[in-house]
C-alpha cells in the first residue's frame, strides 16, 4: 500500500478466524487468531455455528486493532476473505441463521449430486459454472436446508430468507443488515452462477431448486460493500474488498497474468493458474473459476482442489502419534535417504482433482519391517508434492503455454524440505514469498485498490517479494520413476 492508511483484513477460514492489520506498505503489523469448534453431526457431515464465526470475527478484528494501537480513523478499508462454498441461510429481518452452516467438506448431498449427474445435467452445469457436479459446492447444500427446516422453502420463495457464503453472511451482519452482497469469486463456487454471463442462472436455479429471491447481489471483488456498524471498531469503516480465500491467495501472490500459478498448503491444497480474461475449459477434470473481477472485467483461473494436505500431517500427530509438532516432519524427512519405497495416499475423504473419487480411502503401500516413522513422515510430505504434480500436469495440458514457476503459501509451505522436493518433482522453481499470509494480503490489496491506496495492479505486483526460491535439482530419470510409483499407488486406492 503506497500511501497513508492501514487496511484491516479479515480471513475467515475452515478452522480459524484471523484478522490482520496491514500498514501503508502492505506489511502485516498485527495478527489476531481464534480457532472455533467443528461439528460432525453425521457420517461425512461437517457444520459450523455461524454465531461462533461472527463472535470470533468481531473479537479478532478488535484484538488486531488493539495490538496495532490503532483506532477506526486509521483504517482506510476492510477486506474480507473466507472459506468458500460453506453455506448459510438466515432470516432477512432478524439476521438469525435458520440452520448451522453446512461446510464445504460436508458430503451429505453426495447422493443427490450423483442423481443429478446421472440424469445428464453434467455438461450444462459444467458449461455454465465451470464446475463438476459435486457436494463440495453450495447449490445442493442450500436445497438441503430448505428441504429440512420446516417452512423454509416457502419463506425463501417469499424473500424472507437470505442465502450467503461466509463473506456474504459477514457483510450482512457487520453492516447491520444493510447489505446483502457477495463477490464474483465466491458466487462462482455456488454452482448457481453463470461465470460467462456473470449472473445467477435461472436454469441452474430451477435444477437445484433454489429461489432467486434469497440470493445476494454479485459485486466486483474490489467494490463498495457498505460500511461497518460503528459498534464494531468505534466508527464506520468501508468494506471494499472481498474474495474467496483461494482467489485472495492468488491475488496476494500477484498471480495477475496468464500462466502464473500458486498453490496454498493448509488443511487441503488448492492450486490456481491465472488464464486471463478467457475461461479455459479443462480436459483434465480441473475446475474453471473466477480469479477476480475488477471494474466489471472478469479474470479467470483453473483450479485443482486437493482435500488433504496438512491434514495428513495433523493425522501423523494426532492419529498416529509419531510426531508432536507438524514442523518435525522436516527433520524426519531429511534423516532418511528416501521413503524406502513407501507411498502414502492420503485419501481420507476421497480424492479431489483430478480424480474426483469420493469413495477412495487412504492407504500406505510398500512397507517392509525396516520402515520407521521417518519413512512414513517423508511419504506423507512426498504425497503432497505428488498430488501437486498431478494438478500441474493437468494444468499444463489444459493451458498449453509455459508455467515458469509455482508460488507457494499456507502453513505447510514453511517446510523447506517439502518446497525442495516439490521443485524437484515438478522440475520447476518453487517460490515462497516474504509475506506468507497471502490470503489476507490479497483481500487487503483488493480493498486498497478500491479506496485508492493502490493505483493499479502494478502496486499489487510490487508488494510481492520473494523470500526463498527452490530450484529443481533431481535428475529427470529419478523424478519420473518416483512419480510412476505414486500413480500406481493411487490406482490401487481408487474405488472403481
Ligand atoms: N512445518 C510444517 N511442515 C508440515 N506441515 C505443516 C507445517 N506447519 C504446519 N503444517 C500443517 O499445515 C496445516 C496448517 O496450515 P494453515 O495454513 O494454518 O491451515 P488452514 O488455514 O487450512 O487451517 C496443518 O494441517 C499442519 O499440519
Ligand atoms: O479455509 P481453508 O483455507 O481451508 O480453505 C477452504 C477452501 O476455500 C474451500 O474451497
Amino acid at each position: 500500500m503506497s500511501r497513508n492508511g492501514h487496511i484491516l483484513a479479515i480471513d475467515q477460514g475452515t478452522t480459524s478466524s484471523r484478522a490482520i492489520v496491514f500498514d501503508g506498505r502492505g506489511t502485516p503489523i498485527a495478527v489476531a487468531r481464534r480457532e472455533f469448534p467443528q461439528h460432525y453431526p453425521g457420517d461425512g457431515w461437517v457444520e459450523h455455528d455461524p454465531a461462533d464465526i461472527l463472535r470470533d470475527v468481531r473479537a479478532v478484528a478488535r484484538e488486531a486493532m488493539e495490538q496495532a494501537g490503532l483506532t477506526a480513523a486509521a483504517i482506510a478499508a476492510i477486506g474480507i476473505t473466507n472459506q468458500r462454498e460453506t453455506t448459510v441461510v438466515w432470516d432477512r429481518a432478524t439476521g438469525e441463521p435458520i440452520h448451522r452452516a453446512i461446510v464445504w467438506q460436508d458430503r451429505r448431498t453426495a447422493a443427490l449430486c450423483h442423481q443429478i449427474a446421472d440424469a445428464g445435467h453434467g455438461e450444462m452445469v459444467r458449461a455454465k459454472t465451470g464446475l463438476l457436479i459435486d457436494a463440495y459446492f453450495s447449490a445442493t447444500k442450500i436445497a438441503w436446508i430448505l428441504d429440512h427446516v420446516p417452512g423454509a422453502r416457502d419463506r425463501a420463495e417469499r424473500g424472507e430468507l437470505c442465502f450467503g457464503t461466509i463473506d456474504s453472511f459477514l457483510i450482512y451482519q457487520l453492516t447491520g443488515k444493510a447489505v446483502h452482497a457477495t463477490d464474483a469469486t465466491n458466487a462462482s463456487r455456488t454452482m448457481l452462477f453463470d461465470i460467462h454471463a456473470q449472473d445467477w442462472d435461472d436454469e441452474l436455479l430451477a435444477l437445484f431448486r433454489v429461489p432467486r429471491a434469497m440470493l445476494p447481489r454479485v459485486l466486483d471483488s474490489s467494490d463498495d460493500y457498505g460500511v461497518t456498524e460503528p459498534t464494531l471498531l468505534g466508527a464506520p469503516v468501508p468494506i471494499a474488498g472481498v474474495a474467496g480465500d483461494q482467489q485472495a491467495a492468488a491475488f496476494g501472490q500477484a498471480c495477475l497474468s496468464p500462466g502464473m500459478a500458486k498453490s496454498t498448503y493448509g488443511t487441503g491444497c488448492f492450486a490456481l493458474i491465472n488464464t486471463g480474461t478467457t475461461p479455459v475449459v479443462s480436459k483434465n477434470r480441473l475446475l474453471t473459476t473466477v480469479a477476480y473481477r475488477l471494474n466489471g472485467v472478469t479474470s479467470y483461473a483453473q483450479e485443482g482442489s486437493i482435500f488433504v494436505a496438512g491434514a495428513a500431517i495433523k493425522w501423523l500427530r494426532d492419529g498416529l502419534g509419531v510426531i508432536t509438532h507438524a514442523s518435525q516432519t522436516n527433520d524426519l524427512a531429511t534423516r532418511v535417504p528416501d521413503s524406502h519405497g513407501v507411498y502414502f495416499v492420503p485419501a481420507f475423504v476421497g480424492l479431489g482433482a483430478p480424480y474426483w473419487d469420493s469413495e477412495a480411502r487412504a492407504a500406505i503401500f510398500g512397507m517392509t519391517l525396516d520402515v520407521g516413522p521417518a519413512h512414513i513422515a517423508r511419504a506423507a510430505l512426498e504425497a503432497v508434492a505428488y498430488q501437486t504434480r498431478d494438478l500441474m500436469d493437468a494444468m499444463a495440458g489444459d493451458w498449453g503455454g509455459a508455467i515458469n514457476a509455482l508460488r507457494v503459501d499456507g502453513g505447510m509451505a514453511a517446510n523447506d524440505w517439502l518446497c525442495q522436493f516439490l521443485a524437484d518433482l515438478l522440475g520447476m522453481p518453487v517460490e515462497r514469498p516474504e509475506i506468507i499470509e497471502t490470503t489476507a494480503l490479497g483481500a487487503a490489496c483488493l480493498a486498497a485498490l478500491r479506496v485508492g491506496l493502490f493505483d493499479g495492479l502494478e502496486s499489487v505486483s510490487a508488494a510481492w517479494r520473494c523470500q526463498s526460491r527452490f530450484e529443481p535439482r533431481m535428475d529427470p530419470e529419478r523424478r519420473e520413476r518416483l512419480y510412476a510409483g505414486w500413480r500406481d499407488a493411487v490406482a490401487r486406492t481408487r474405488s472403481h
